[in-house]
């Protein structure tokens, strides 16, 4: 049952699938932490695998980026393959004073520049939000794991070279946004409209304010506590 972008039979995917934006971290998620792990998806380079962590079956998949993207990949995760929780796990810029670089942030709420809630035509303004189920459980993974974890609204750019400069983008702070990506609305919104769960954990990358910044290669193979705390929370999904 390949849909037009994947090409996994139904049941290839466990119940929870790990979403980075980077098809290569992506495989560095399966070969390292995931045992058994299987290939289900390469159609577009968009590498997928399923595999079992402590022995529980969990999925990691990548989105590629923007929420065009994203929006494609959970909308058939969601609704053509029975996934019921993806949690996306990417990188993303530090709009505030209180993180750093390699911080590891949840994006409760997800502020936009992108129009994708147009399509769904509400009398009014979407707020896209994680589901608090994921939200409250990957918390509980980072305590055990003594991982700090901010907690709070992630900006959802469309452009990540923006006409409007770095002021503009900064700007989304003085509303308390801790950070900035491109995915998280597009996620966020798919998943309420398919009455599933999502969420984000990004880990900062580079900084808007200060120009602290980590290279590509350790974007892809060194942001493994955010790994872990969304791993660890895939299992514990398990029992819910
Ligand atoms: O590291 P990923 O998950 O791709 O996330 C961030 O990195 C990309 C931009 O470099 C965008 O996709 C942004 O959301
Ligand atoms: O989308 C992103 C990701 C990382 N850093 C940024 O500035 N933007």
């Amino acid at each position: 049952m390949a849909t037009p972008h994947i090409s996994a039979e139904k049941g290839d995917f466990a119940k929870t699938v790990l979403m980075p934006g980077d098809p290569l971290r992506a495989k560095f998620i399966a070969e390292t932490f995931l045992t058994d792990a299987v290939e289900v998806n390469h159609t577009r380079g968009i590498l997928g695998y399923t595999g079992l962590y402590k022995g529980k079956r969990v999925s990691v998949m990548a989105s590629g980026m923007g929420c065009p993207s994203i929006g494609i990949y959970s909308h058939e995760l969601f609704n053509f393959y029975d996934v019921e929780n993806i949690i996306r796990i990417g990188s993303a810029g530090a709009l505030s004073e209180r993180l750093k670089v390699r911080d590891i942030v949840a994006g409760i709420g997800s502020n936009t520049t992108s129009s994708y809630a147009e399509q769904y035509h509400m009398p009014g303004t979407l707020a896209p939000t994680a589901d608090y189920t994921l939200l409250s459980t990957a918390v509980d993974c980072a305590k055990a794991r003594k991982i700090e974890m901010h907690v709070g609204n992630l900006l959802c750019s469309d452009a990540f070279y923006n006409e409007g400069g770095m002021a503009e983008t900064v700007s989304w702070a003085k509303m308390g946004t801790l950070a900035v990506e491109m995915e998280s609305t597009a996620l966020y919104l798919e998943a309420a409209r398919a009455g599933k769960r999502a969420l984000t954990i990004v880990t900062i990358s580079d900084h808007l304010i200060t120009g602290e910044a980590t290279t590509a290669e350790e974007r892809q193979n060194t942001f493994t506590q955010m790994m872990e705390i969304a791993l660890d929370t895939a299992a514990r999904m398990e029992e819910v």
